[in-house]
């Protein structure tokens, strides 16, 4: 485990959260290198944490072990034609690429016999992520192992049993944290718009949210209704702010966002 090269190909925002993640659990800057074509902020911030990050994609993938790809998927095949004459047979391929399917990835990287396809978050950064995977039946069990393993540092793992899974993971917790800073965003406006600090707005409206989801996870018995149900007193406040949710339909509106990243997630599979 300890001994794998791991390089990341693209190393932004969530290959950026996985490495600081790694980092923090434990895993030594030395095994892990990073590509990151334009960006040179980051690319300081990684070398200053002791990752090696002066290396061509190329070179990269010839040194690693496992190559996690993490660049866009409009760019995954591009940068997958950089590899044509590197043998992949002895490497292992973790994509965490949304809507890049399996097949796709076997198209680009044809001498590749282990590829796993992940779908993680940025809550990685803090050891809070979640990761969904799929590999064929075919992979190696060392290869899924160490995947897991990884993950499972950066937070939970669940794996599917179909790949089309995925893309529901990806609704599901992949694009998740953005629904969760949108409604943060909206209330922190509302508050800002009352007459509070941007400053006060933010730490009201994040204790908030950190009590009522420590309370969720405090309390696995309870379902998340009767949580509702509990902050809100007949005839009282709560219920007039949920009765606004209720005429705009929420549910349905939320539902509506989660199919409608499904939908994109199938047309790039299609389209890249
Ligand atoms: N941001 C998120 O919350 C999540 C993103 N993903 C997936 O992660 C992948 C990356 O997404 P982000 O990190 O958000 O994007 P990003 O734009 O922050 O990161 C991509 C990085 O790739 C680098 N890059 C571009 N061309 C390159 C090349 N030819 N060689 C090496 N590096 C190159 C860019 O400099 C950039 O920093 C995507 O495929 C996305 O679907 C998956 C789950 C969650
Ligand atoms: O927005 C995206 O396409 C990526 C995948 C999940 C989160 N961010």
């Amino acid at each position: 485990m300890k001994d794998k090269k791991i390089a990341f190909i693209g190393a932004g925002n969530m290959a950026f959260a996985i490495i600081c993640g790694l980092i923090k659990k434990g895993f030594s800057p030395a095994q892990i290198i990073a590509c990151n074509k334009s960006n040179q902020t980051r690319r300081q911030e990684l070398s200053e944490l002791g990752i090696t990050v002066n290396l061509s994609n190329k070179e990269a993938v010839k040194h690693a072990d496992v190559i996690i790809l993490a660049v866009k998927p409009q760019m995954m095949s591009d940068v997958c034609s950089e590899f044509s004459e590197i043998d992949f047979s002895d490497k292992w391929i973790i994509s965490i690429a949304a809507g890049i399917s399996i097949h796709r990835l076997e198209t680009l990287l044809p001498s590749a016999k282990n590829i796993i396809r992940t779908m993680p978050n940025t809550p990685a950064l803090i050891g809070e992520g979640v990761t969904g995977l799929f590999a064929k039946s075919h992979v190696n069990l060392t290869a899924k192992h160490f995947t897991e393993t990884l993950m499972n540092a950066v937070g939970k793992c669940y794996w599917v049993e179909e790949e089309c899974k995925l893309n529901q993971i990806t609704a599901i917790t992949g694009s998740s944290p953005a629904y969760f800073f949108s409604f943060m965003e909206a209330m922190q406006q509302s508050a800002i718009q009352m007459g509070f600090s941007e400053q006060d707005a933010r730490d009201l409206v994040q204790s908030v949210a950190l009590g009522a989801t420590k309370l969720v996870a405090q309390n696995p018995d309870v379902s998340l209704s009767q949580l509702r149900e509990n902050v809100t007193s007949k005839g009282g406040t709560t219920a007039e702010a949920l009765n606004v949710f209720n005429q705009h339909n929420l549910t349905q509106i939320v539902n509506e966002a989660m199919l409608a990243v499904i939908t994109r997630a199938e047309e790039m599979e299609q389209s890249l």
